[in-house]
């Protein structure tokens, strides 16, 4: 293992400031595949923080049931109903950045979705129920993946309990990211971002407000949206991670009602502070 790096003020990547004649056509595309029955806001909470750090697009496949809803909240995000896998292949064909697994579920459809994601070659974030698949091996993931999970989801990836990877963290981490050859954000305390090559950072930041439903789904998108902007793989986690914790901190004294999309707003301000939009 080589030395594990501490992710600071002054240590972070940054997205390259807009040209004024930019559009939106170059600054990315995300796809979500998200949201099962029952679970149709996990996809939402991911499309808002995808547009909320500036991805130039954000599309949200998922079940027709959800549409409505989705619509009437994020009508920026382009919400498509989604009943079969073939209907999945045009917005496939146009993201550049594809978010699969918030709210999936483990269903046939959700495993249908999956499978068709894998083919496709652009970048991906891995959340949610697109891990507790790959643990089950129903699927491989694609190339150029990051997977993102929580202890829970990196105890099946790795087959062991969730006490063994609270126990040593940083060789979690970094045994996922070598198993599945994929750069991976083992979320918690003092979230951990790992390569296959064996670099490992951590973010010593965050608050204990964040231990709510739906606070990974936001950290989702935020990965995706850099991503679309153009950062590599690490760099896009790294900063996702920093920015989101930090939002967390900043939003604590709201204390426990704290809701996952309220870090919504705080993490773009954060994101606008670090890497201004115009030089
Ligand atoms: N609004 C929504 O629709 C939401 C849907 N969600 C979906 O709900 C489904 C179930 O996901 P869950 O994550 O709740 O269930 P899981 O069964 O995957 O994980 C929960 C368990 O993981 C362990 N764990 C998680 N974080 C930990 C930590 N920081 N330290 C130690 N142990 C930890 C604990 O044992 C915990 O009981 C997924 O499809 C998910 O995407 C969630 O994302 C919540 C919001
Ligand atoms: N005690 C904590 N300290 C710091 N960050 C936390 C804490 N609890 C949760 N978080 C962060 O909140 C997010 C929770 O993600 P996750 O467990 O996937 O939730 P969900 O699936 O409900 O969206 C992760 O980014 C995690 O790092």
């Amino acid at each position: 293992m080589k030395n594990i790096r501490s992710i600071h003020a002054g240590n972070l990547p940054r997205l390259t400031p807009r040209l004024p004649d930019t559009h939106k056509g170059l600054l990315g595309h995300v796809l979500i595949i998200a949201g099962d029955l029952g679970m149709g806001g996990a996809g939402l909470l991911s499309a808002q923080a995808a547009l909320r750090c500036g991805a130039g697009m954000v599309s949200l496949a998922t079940r027709e049931q959800h549409v409505s809803a989705a619509l009437s909240r994020l009508p920026e995000v382009m919400t498509l109903a989604i009943n079969s896998s073939a209907q999945l292949r045009p917005p496939l064909q146009r993201a550049s950045v594809i978010v699969v697994g918030p709210g999936l579920g483990q269903t046939a459809w959700s495993r249908a979705l999956l499978s068709t994601a894998t083919q496709q070659s652009v970048p991906q974030v891995w959340d949610a129920d697109a891990l507790n698949l790959l643990a089950q091996g129903i699927c491989n993931q694609p190339q150029q993946c990051i997977l993102t999970p929580h202890p829970g989801e990196a105890a099946r990836l790795l087959n062991i309990r969730t006490a063994q990877v609270q126990a040593n963290r940083n060789n979690a981490a970094l045994q996922i990211a070598e198993r599945y050859n994929a750069v991976v954000v083992l979320k918690g305390h003092h979230s951990l971002i790992a390569t296959p090559a064996g670099d490992l950072s951590c973010v010593e930041r965050g608050h204990p407000v964040m231990a709510g439903a739906g606070f990974g789904d936001v950290l989702s998108g935020v990965i995706a949206a850099l991503l679309a902007q153009g950062l590599p793989a690490y760099s896009a986690s790294c900063l996702a991670v920093w920015l989101h914790a930090c939002a967390g901190e900043h939003l604590a004294r709201q204390g426990r009602g704290l809701a996952a999309s309220d870090m919504c707003h705080t993490i773009s301000t954060l994101l606008e502070e670090h890497s201004p939009c115009q030089a």
